[in-house]
């Protein structure tokens, strides 16, 4: 809308001194021939006053003609001056003595025509104007006077001679303009012109008709076509046929009502080559409101397409792998569901997870961990058809989703497929590495028919092949709904156990490696209904932490292994430390160190007594809170150790902050110590790792003698296992004690 507008109050500004100028020099070159015999006539009315008084109503009308050009020029804004031929003055009007800022115009009579040009200008008034003038009679242009002040002034001038009845030239004469509005108007104008040719935007003007009258460079950049080859046509000719008639309807209301739109439409380079672009058109009206040109201005968004589309990709796929994400996965199962349920098929979910990518991750770094997963989600990628659906959940997660199958049999033989395909060695960054795949399976329509139930199936599926031991693949079973319902009453049986007293603790006993000295038990709890075998832990723990119910069982756990310890010590058995283990469930306690405090006290027992066993993956969740319940505890005295070292999921960075004093090797590792190299390399990382950070190491599930003399040669700390002794119920553990330090 800049245009148009500029242009209009342009060409009046051009127009109207012009107009004026015409009429001014028309009316001056008639004037000043009056003037000018009014002059003679009136010198000559003086000096022949007698004579002349036949003559006086002549007279009185040339004067009155004089009146009538001194009103006139005294009242219009255009300067007129007259000059002898040879230049000097001989009047101004008012308005060119405020021209050259005199103050009177008497001031400038008598001085030369030069006097008011600057020096730089003498040569072309004296060589070219008046010699112009003396030829032809006229010279007209731009000049630029000095007034007096010094200070410059851009004029028009129109020089002409005033000729004697003779017509013999008497007397110069010069009507002048100042153009300094115009001036300034041009030099925004020009100004203007510049930002519509340099604009980034290619801007396109037409003509009411929609012909296109003028385009800017950007415009030949973008679209390939040059000003000529456009001029006159219809922009139409840009387009690329893409834009629906519709968009095109609706951009001409729009323009009809309002002046205006913006939008996207696709246009045709002269090439070919078709681009998406971002237009704005607007309307220019005349004063009647009649729509004289149009305005549009446009730039290829290409390239802001392409970033959008990115980001489209990035919200829809896990950027490390370019896997679709969970958001994008439910959209292609829902659509994969529809497509069986139209055509009959079965459809199979994979819940895939790998058994020790946390380890790989943490001891090798996130840089081999990420690598590790692409190769990973290539491969599955390979394993399957094009058709089936890959996506990475985050971590270590992946689902697969096999379509168009005919039976389960079918499924069971593709993730047999991808789980040796996964479990090949990679090679990555110079290590070679191996991984497996826990694989749970879910099929549509046998066990849900809709996206929810199949993945909570197929995740059910999955956590039970970790549980049979890793490296295979469950298929859903109705059982583990069955298995949800007997978690149920379990739960009940378990409020009505701690009611009633039936936990116990058994405790194991910890030894030094070096001496075989008792310096410790662990306490594990211990579940025996009435009339019924004895419930090890890890069948209802795992629901004593699912339903909270590990609160109330763990402070019991507490006030009875120290209750226990204090018993010992009246009966004459001391030295030991009391290992209790805390569930993630009480690290979320704010008042768990003044429960723990409050029954040292009651038990008369000091806190250095007192080991607290967190396991890996509880530590490692929710760091904060952990750290400032831990670092609460620690600074009562109490020493923690890391359970299960290994298996979880601690980044060793991390572990720096932790406020620990030991470490229990995971059992998993000590089991094979002798026998694998794996197990013996990560045992003997993890205790020269341990002994860097000052922390001691305690293996557990040390079954023999061999994994004792390993461990002992790695440099362990500490060693419990049923090599020494099994778990042992209160009474038991007191004569094994006394037996071992009186035989020891
Ligand atoms: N194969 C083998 N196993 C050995 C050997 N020596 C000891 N063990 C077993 O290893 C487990 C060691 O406990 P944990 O790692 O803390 O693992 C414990 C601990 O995480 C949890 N737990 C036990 N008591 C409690 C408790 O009071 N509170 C909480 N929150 N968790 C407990 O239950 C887990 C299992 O406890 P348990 O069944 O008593 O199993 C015990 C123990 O009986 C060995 O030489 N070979």
């Amino acid at each position: 809308g800049l245009c148009a507008p500029a242009q209009a109050s342009a060409g009046a500004a051009a127009e109207w001194p012009l107009a004026a100028l015409v009429t001014v020099t028309l009316l001056a070159t008639v004037l000043a021939g009056t003037i000018l015999l009014c002059q003679q006539l009136c010198r000559e009315r003086r000096r022949h006053q007698q004579r002349a008084a036949h003559k006086s109503a002549q007279t009185e009308a040339l004067c009155e003609s004089l009146q009538r050009f001194e009103g006139f020029a005294n009242a219009t804004d255009c300067g007129f001056g007259m000059a002898e031929l040879d230049g000097t003055i001989t009047y101004v009007n008012p308005a060119l003595t405020r021209m050259i800022g005199e103050a009177r115009p008497e001031d400038a009579v008598g001085r030369r025509i030069a006097d008011y040009y600057p020096p730089e200008l003498h040569d072309k008034l004296l060589n070219e104007v008046l010699p112009t003038v003396m030829r032809t009679g006229h010279w007209s242009g731009e000049m630029r006077l000095r007034r007096c002040d010094g200070d410059l002034l851009d004029v028009e001038e129109n020089y002409f001679f005033v000729r004697d009845e003779e017509g013999t030239p008497r007397l110069i004469a010069n009507i002048l303009t100042d153009i300094r509005a115009r001036k300034s108007t041009e030099a925004q104008l020009r100004l203007m012109a510049s930002v519509f040719e340099h604009s980034g935007e290619a801007i396109l003007i037409t003509d009411a008709s929609n012909a296109i009258i003028t385009a800017n460079r950007a415009f030949t950049a973008l679209t390939g076509y040059s000003l000529d080859e456009v001029r006159g046509r219809n922009p139409r000719i840009l387009s690329a046929g893409l834009t629906s008639e519709s968009v095109y309807r609706h951009m001409w209301r729009s323009i009809d009502s309002s002046g205006y739109w913006q939008g996207e439409i696709w246009d045709r380079r002269k090439d070919g080559a078709i681009y998406p672009k971002w237009l704005s058109i607007s309307s220019i009206r005349n004063a009647a409101g009649e729509t004289t040109h149009h305005i549009a201005s446009f730039t290829d968004i290409t390239e802001r397409k392409q970033i959008e589309e990115r980001i489209q990709h990035l919200a829809h796929h896990d950027p490390l792998t370019g896997l679709p994400n969970r958001l994008q996965l439910e959209g292609r199962i829902r659509q994969a569901l529809a497509d069986a349920r139209r055509d009959g098929n079965a459809l199979a979910v994979v819940f895939a997870d790998l058994d020790n990518f946390k380890f790989i991750n943490d001891s090798l770094g996130h840089h081999i961990g990420d690598r590790l997963l692409i190769s990973v989600a290539e491969r599955l990628r390979a394993a399957v058809r094009d058709s089936d659906i890959v996506a990475r959940l985050g971590g270590d997660e992946f689902i697969i989703v096999l379509t168009r199958l005919d039976d389960a049999q079918v499924a069971i033989a593709l993730c047999e497929k991808i789980r040796q395909h996964v479990g090949e060695r990679f090679d990555i960054d110079g290590h070679a590495l191996h991984t497996t795949l826990s694989l749970g399976v879910s099929l549509y329509p046998l066990d849900g028919r809709d996206a929810d139930t199949l993945m909570r199936a197929a995740d059910a599926a999955m956590y039970h092949a970790k549980g049979e031991g890793r490296n295979n693949i469950q298929l859903f079973d109705s059982r583990l709904n069955e298995a949800a319902a007997m978690r149920v009453r379990t739960e009940t049986r378990l409020r009505d156990a701690l009611e009633h007293g039936h936990f116990l603790l058994h405790y194991q006993p910890q030894f030094t490696t070096i001496g075989e000295h008792i310096v410790g038990v662990e306490a594990l709890l211990r579940w025996q209904p009435p009339d019924e075998e004895m419930v090890p832990p890890n069948q209802f723990i795992p629901l004593a932490e699912d339903t909270g119910l590990i609160v109330p069982i763990g402070a019991w756990v507490i006030d009875e292994a120290l209750a226990q310890l204090a018993r010992w010590r009246s009966a004459g058995i001391d030295g030991l430390r009391m290992s209790i283990n805390l569930s993630a469930h009480q690290l979320r306690l704010r008042e768990l160190p003044r429960l723990i405090g409050r029954s040292i006290e009651q038990h008369g027992l000091q806190p250095a007594d007192l080991e607290l066993e967190v396991t890996e993956s509880v530590a490692m969740r929710d760091p904060e809170s952990t750290i400032g319940i831990l670092t609460q505890l620690r600074d009562m005295g109490i020493a923690l150790a890391i359970d299960d070292f290994g298996t979880g999921y601690s980044s060793l960075s991390y572990l720096k902050l932790l406020p620990i004093s030991r470490l229990k090797l995971d059992r998993s590792f000590v089991h094979d110590i002798e026998s694998n190299p794996n197990d013996a390399a990560i045992s003997a990382a993890t205790i020269s790792l341990a002994h860097t950070l000052g922390l001691e190491v305690v293996a557990e599930g040390v079954e023999g003698p061999a994994q004792l003399g390993m461990l002992t040669q790695l440099g362990c700390d500490l060693l419990q296992g049923y090599h020494f002794s099994r778990p042992l119920a209160a009474p038991a553990l007191a004569d094994f004690v006394r037996d071992w330090r009186a035989s020891h």
